[in-house]
């Protein structure tokens, strides 16, 4: 079976400062913590991973799809809710939700039930400016579950949110993981393996990226 997602000599520099340097690396499919100090490279990777910020060499998703062949099919199979989400202050949380249903696909009526689980239904309708940190997190990880990924990676998913959200988030990443989505997981807070059964780490240092 391939990979879920294969890196091949990824180099990511910010202008002329290296961060990440990875030869190679394959993921098969399963929950992984990324784990590194401040300012190791963890949320870079995963906008590489992304395909949301330019970077050399190439990945491929489950051995066929390219990031530099199938630049569109790549980024709907990745899903990735930032550590701190920033999105246009005028939107409503409607507005990005339709947008990320029309560019992702997805069932409505499941996501109408991750709504009410995540319990973002009461402001969904409000401009994201109204919204608090927990909200927008929240907001956040309502998107990253929309679609039908088959990588979604969660930066800092645990800060903010309260522990009704988080036992849902628990749920959700146990859930779509029976289903065969993989996860990428950062956080500085050692994740609870009774809550999320992880298949591996993944360091992050020297500008690599090490299974362990
Ligand atoms: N847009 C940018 N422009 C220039 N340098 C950047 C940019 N984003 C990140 N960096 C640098 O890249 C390195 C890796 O940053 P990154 O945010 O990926 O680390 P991180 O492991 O996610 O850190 P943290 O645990 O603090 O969130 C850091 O040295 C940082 O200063």
């Amino acid at each position: 079976m391939p990979a879920i997602i294969a890196l091949h000599k990824v180099q990511k520099s910010y202008q002329d400062f290296p961060v990440l340097d990875i030869a190679r690396l394959e993921l098969s499919p399963g929950i992984y913590w990324l784990q590194g100090e401040n300012g190791a490279g963890k949320t870079t990777c995963m906008k590489v991973m992304a395909g949301l910020i330019p970077f050399k060499g190439e990945i491929v998703l489950q051995g066929n799809v390219s990031s530099r062949q199938h630049p569109v099919q790549f980024r709907r199979l990745i899903n990735y809710a930032e550590a701190e989400p920033l999105y246009p202050s005028f939107l409503t949380g409607r507005d990005l939700l339709e947008l990320y249903l029309g560019t992702k696909g997805g069932d409505r009526e499941h996501i109408r039930q991750l709504v009410e689980r995540l319990g973002v239904k009461g402001y969904l309708h409000n401009p994201v400016s109204t919204y608090s940190s927990g909200m927008l997190k929240k907001l956040s990880l309502l998107l990253a579950f929309t679609g039908n990924p088959i990588l979604i990676l969660l930066d800092e998913p645990l800060i903010t949110i309260d522990t009704q959200a988080l036992a849902v988030l628990y749920d959700l990443i146990r859930e779509y993981s029976a289903k065969g989505v993989t996860f990428c997981i950062t956080s500085h807070q050692p994740l609870d393996q009774r809550e999320l059964p992880l298949s591996g780490t993944l360091r992050v240092a020297d500008k690599n990226i090490t299974l362990v």
